[in-house]
Parts: C-alpha cells; structure tokens; sequence
C-alpha cells in the first residue's frame, strides 16, 4: 500500500509539473488520454479508498493537478468520511448544522439545497475557521470556552459573582464578560463571540418585546465596547434546540430558578403561540432534598454536600407510588463523608411532577408541557400538526435519570392519541452543557460568522438608525 500510495503522489506531481509546462497539452490530456496518470486504469472506488488513506490534506492536493483529480478529490463521501473521522463523537451534529443552519434565515431546508452541499468547501472552511469564544450565561451557572473544544472550559456560579440586581445592568455585564475573557486569558478584540440570550420576558406584549430588546442590546453594547469584532446572540431555548439536532419542537429548560416551556418552528420562538413558566427549577429540587435530609437526620454541614448528592443519587421513579415499595437505599462518598440515601433519591425529582409536595400551587411539568401542546396544535401553524411532538430537554437539572421516560408516560395519558402518537422525549443532549454545544455548533460553522453575526459597525449603525427613528 505504502508502494500504492508513493506511486499514486509521484503521477500526481509529475502530471502537475507536465501541466504546468503546457497548457495546450493540458487540454488535451484531460479530455482525450489517461486524465488520471498511471491510475486510469484503477476503478475510481478503489481510488476513493487510496484517498482515504492519503488523508485530507493530501487529497485537497491532489486535486490541484487537473481537472480529473478535481473532480475524484471532490468526492462528496470522501469528505464526509475526513468529517467523519475528524469528530466522530459530533458528525451528525454537524451534518445537522451544515444542512440547516448554515444561513441564519433558519427556513426549512429543501432536499435539494442538501444536495449541493459541497462537503470538500465546509471541510476546508471549518479547518480555516479561527475558534470563537462561546459564553452560555445561565441565571446559576456560566459556561464559556472555545468553539473548537469538545465542551467548556470551565463554569462560574453567576449568581454568586454577579448576582447583584442593584448594580445597573450595563456595568454588571461589562464585569462579567471582563471576567470570562480574563478567566479564558484571551483579548476580546481576537474572535467573534457566540452568546446566549437568557430565556426571559417571554410573553408576546410590546413590553415583553421592549425587555428582549434592550437587554440583547447591553449585551451587545458591552462586548462591542470590550471591542469584540462580531456577535452572535441568541436563546438558551434555540440553542438546545439546534443541539439535538433539531430546528423545530418544544424546548423544555430546567433553569435555576424557573422552568420554561418554549416553542420553536424553524428556529424561531412562538411567542404567540405562548411560553409556559413553572416556577420551579435547581434552587428548589436542592431545598427539597436538603429538607427532607433534615427530616431524616442526615447530618451535612454544606450545601454543596447536598447538590452533590442530588446530582449523584437522584432520579425521576416512572412510576412514583410503585417506586415507594422498592427498596432503593444508595450510598455516594461525597467529600463530608459516606451518605446513603433511599426515597429521598426519587421524591427530590418528584417535585417537579407534583409541586404540592414542596409547598407550591402551580402546574406540574407534564401539564405545563402538554398545555403548550394544546396551543401548539390549536394555533394550526403552517409546520404542520407534528413539530410540537418532540421535546427536547435541557439544564442541569433535566439530567436526573428517569425524567425523559416519565415525562413521555404522562404526556401519553394527559393527551388524546391524535397528539401524543409520535411524541418523542429527548434528554438533554449534552447534559448541563446543551445550550452551550448549542451556541458552539452555530461558532464552527462552515460560514460563520457572516450570516449569523452583527460587526461592531453594524450595530453602531443600527443603533444611530434606531435612535434618529
Ligand atoms: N446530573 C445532574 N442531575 C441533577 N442535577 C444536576 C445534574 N447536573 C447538574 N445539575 C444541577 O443543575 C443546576 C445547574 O443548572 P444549569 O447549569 O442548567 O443552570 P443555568 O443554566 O444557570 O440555569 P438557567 O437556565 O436558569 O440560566 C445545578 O443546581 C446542578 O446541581
């Protein structure tokens, strides 16, 4: 093979210097003599597979010598397959994002368009593209790292470090993107930035959509006074959305505070449709189990031990009456010492099905999904009566095992089976980082930043236009 593969660069580089030397002749040989050197007689899949063995670097070499290599090199497989190997944990993710969200006019894409997606062109533009800093800055938790690497770099509790409302909001974001840069030892003015909008003010009033604006505005204004060359900004919702590899459902956010219920079509948020707010999120499944850990004295001295534990040991039980008569005593070693829990492990979850139990009136999360279900369905948008049916979970919290499964089980029998067949429940992709993939999906895209960011200029402009009007 290793023969094979000398021979194979020694045709190439002899038909290059030969084409170089005559043009006239490089006509001719293309159309009318052996196009591909000693190799014609080769069928082109044993080729293929020579290429694949070559690697990228030199099969984009090779089809520099002539036409007929260009158009063997230009291979759509082959390139899949160099995609494919690069990331093999992420190559439907980006098949994903190649194919639809390449331009930011997130419209359903036609079969065709997939078709002349050159896999050559996005694998030589990804290679080109520079990292961008990607920041997910959760109400809790902030996660931030670059767009070529597997996940964050690290995390900040952004409620402990810039959870001050008092402080006036512009200066509160200047300090906390100051901090990530500095954290990631980086100047903002090297790369565009990929950053999530939070999931707030969601309804479909003009003060709703005054609040959207103007704090997507200190964002932007903070990064472009930091000189950050281009933003992207978008939700948290979309986000983990686009990192199930999905353009169009219900994303489900288990958030610090609060969970929101957000429906998406073709990437954007269906504010008339309705967003469902549940008051529950993180803060209150750790108090509910730090409660019941003192009913129980379980003895902690932090809370952390508490989060630990939670995140450790708890679960979401399908079936929560059965589940009382199992044994389910479990231990985990956390840094206070040895603590082993047994209900407690499923009843922390259960609040979220049956709020009741931690002292709130409000909607259970199999309600408050199913309900936007029902005003999906009855708004009679134009994707359909199906896009509503997959559910994509995210946030830390939606990591607790069983919760998928139990969330698909009430859904079914809440709903009537022209709604709930064909329902399908994902857990969060990525676990507490989804949205942060999310963002880091739309940052290493073959076209970014073009189509999905504003340039300073850009947004001084809008921003003078705005205010003349
Ligand atoms: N495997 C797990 N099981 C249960 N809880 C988990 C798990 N992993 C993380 N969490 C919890 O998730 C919480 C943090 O969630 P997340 O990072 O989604 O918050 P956030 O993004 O700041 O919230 P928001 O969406 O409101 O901005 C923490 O309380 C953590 O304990």
């Amino acid at each position: 093979m290793a023969m094979l593969l000398r021979k194979l660069c020694e045709s190439a580089s002899l038909k290059r210097s030969s084409n170089s030397n005559n043009s006239s002749e490089r006509t001719h040989h293309h159309q009318h003599s052996a196009p591909l050197g000693s190799f014609d007689s080769l069928p082109s899949d044993l080729l293929i597979k020579i290429l694949r063995l070559l690697g990228p670097k030199h099969s984009a070499k090779l089809s520099l010598v002539c036409k007929s290599w260009r158009s063997l090199v230009s291979d759509n497989e082959l390139w899949a397959h160099f995609l494919q190997i690069q990331q093999p944990q992420h190559y439907d993710s980006i098949l994903f994002s190649e194919t639809n969200l390449t331009s930011s006019y997130r419209l359903p894409v036609l079969v065709t368009q997939t078709r002349c997606l050159s896999f050559q062109h996005v694998y030589a533009q990804r290679e080109r593209l520079p990292a961008a800093v990607i920041i997910d800055g959760g109400s809790g938790y902030c996660k931030f790292g670059w767009s070529k690497h597997e996940r964050p770099l690290d995390r900040t509790a952004t409620f402990l470090e810039f959870g001050n409302v008092e402080t006036p909001i512009y200066s509160r974001l200047r300090h906390f993107f100051a901090t990530v840069y500095g954290r990631m030892k980086v100047k903002p003015s090297s790369q565009a930035v990929v950053v999530s909008l939070p999931i707030c003010h969601y309804d479909d009033t003009d003060s709703a959509k005054a609040s959207r604006h103007q704090l997507k505005e200190a964002i932007c204004t903070a990064l472009f006074d930091m000189n950050v060359p281009s933003v992207c900004a978008l939700n948290q919702a979309t986000l983990a959305l686009y990192a199930a590899k999905q353009t169009s459902g219900i994303a489900v956010n288990i958030g610090f505070q609060v969970t929101s219920v957000v429906p998406i079509l073709n990437g954007k948020v269906m504010r008339k449709v309705g967003v469902e707010v549940v008051g529950l999120g993180a803060l209150k499944l750790t108090g509910f189990l730090r409660e019941k850990m003192q009913q129980n004295n379980l003895h902690f001295e932090s809370l952390y031990t508490v989060r630990t534990l939670k995140e450790k040991l708890c679960y979401v039980a399908f079936d929560y009456e059965a589940e009382k008569l199992k044994d389910t005593h479990a231990s985990f070693e956390a840094v206070e010492g040895r603590f082993t829990l047994s209900e407690e492990r499923f009843q922390t979850g259960e609040i979220l099905f049956q709020p009741r139990l931690c002292g709130l009136r409000a909607m259970g999360l199999h309600q408050a999904i199913a309900l936007c279900m029902d005003h999906c369905y009855s708004a009679e948008l134009a994707g359909g009566s199906d896009w509503f049916k997959t559910i994509v979970l995210s946030g830390g919290s939606a990591c607790l095992p069983g919760l998928a499964e139990r969330l698909e089980k009430e859904l079914h029998s809440l709903l009537p089976p022209h709604m709930s067949n064909g329902i399908r429940v994902i857990p969060p992709p990525h676990g507490a980082d989804t949205a942060w993939f999310g963002a880091k999906l739309i940052g290493s895209l073959s076209t970014f930043p073009a189509p999905w960011c504003t340039t300073k200029k850009q947004f001084r402009q809008k921003s003078k236009l705005n205010r003349k009007w």
